[in-house]
């Protein structure tokens, strides 16, 4: 399975929300990181044709997506951001709907579903309402909303958002199984889902991806080295105007600090690997002051 994305862009009046973006993805697992308004949820619903790109093409095995139609709509899967789900169907109930919207053949849904339930691990929950489901719970539901199709593609919008750090784990641990022979791309804030699963890192800023790779030679190349140092309370602000920082933290003989800095940032400092939280503040951090913050 090959996405070829060619100069695509979405504007919405006065905002470019995707701009000219060009890229090749295959199977496997992608992680979509950016901060907020990157473009994320645009590229996403441009790839599931929920959206039409202003300009340029998205093409599957070298075919244009708008053009397959259908076609294309049969070897997707998404998981939205917000997914509409229904409190008093049980888990069984709300699946066998979507499959039926889906157009399945019900005895086959039925026993799709049954297969996914399990992969999801929620067979023991079938018959219980929704309404009752953990955040996690529901997006497992999400996920296997999207997997009836046994798509070729997987679009997952945010799927760890608002999950506890038990839940983000079992949903990490079901997408690496999930991602065999497939391509599957996630959006996420969180620097840890996309360090553990993803293949291949895009960073998303305004609308372009600025940057690609796993996550090692993400690191490798970022053009800052990563500091720590301890500095007296008073000197704090002067450091947080500067530079990059990633971390504080009180010390007995001062406040020591994560700083991001091509050179030396002060006598004494100590060179530390870098980490892909690095990169991310590397990428979106501000320093102090920048674009009128404090
Ligand atoms: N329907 C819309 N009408 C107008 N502007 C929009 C619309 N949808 C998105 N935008 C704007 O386009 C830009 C990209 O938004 P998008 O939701 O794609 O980003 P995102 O990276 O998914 O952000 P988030 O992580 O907050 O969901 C933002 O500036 C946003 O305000």
């Amino acid at each position: 399975m090959e996405l070829v994305f060619e100069n695509v862009t979405k504007r919405y009046k006065d905002v470019t929300a995707v701009e000219r973006l060009s890229y090749r993805m295959e199977n496997g697992v992608y992680g979509l990181l950016g901060s907020n308004g990157a473009g994320k949820t645009t590229l996403m619903r441009m790839i599931c044709t929920l959206i039409r790109p202003d300009e340029g093409r998205i093409l599957c095995n070298g075919k244009d997506v708008w053009q397959m139609d259908k076609a294309y709509r049969r070897i997707l899967g998404y998981l939205p951001q917000e997914f509409g789900f229904y409190p008093d169907f049980t888990a069984e109930e709300y699946l066998l709907y979507i499959a039926l919207i889906k157009d399945m053949h019900p005895a086959l849904a039925r026993k799709r579903i049954r297969e996914l339930l399990c992969q999801v691990g929620m067979e023991r929950y079938r018959k219980k309402k929704m309404k009752g489901f953990s955040g996690g719970m529901k997006r497992r539901i999400g996920i296997a909303q999207a997997m009836l199709n046994n798509p070729k593609i997987l679009v997952l919008d945010e799927p760890t958002a608002g999950l506890d750090p038990n839940e983000r784990i079992r949903l990490r641990n079901l997408l690496s199984e999930l991602s065999r022979d497939r391509l599957v791309l996630l959006s996420t804030h969180i620097v840890p889902d996309v360090e553990y699963i993803v293949n291949e890192i895009l960073l998303m800023k305004d609308g372009r991806i600025e940057d690609a790779g796993t996550a090692a030679g993400l690191i490798e190349a970022m053009p800052e080295q990563v500091w720590l140092c301890t500095v007296p309370e008073t000197q704090v602000e002067g450091y947080l105007r500067k530079y990059r920082v990633a971390n504080i933290r009180t010390a007995p003989e001062g406040t020591e600090l994560r700083i991001l800095s091509a050179e030396l940032p002060a006598q004494g400092a100590k060179q530390v690997p870098a980490t892909l939280e690095d990169v991310f503040l590397y990428h979106y951090g501000e320093r102090s002051g920048e674009n009128g913050t404090f």
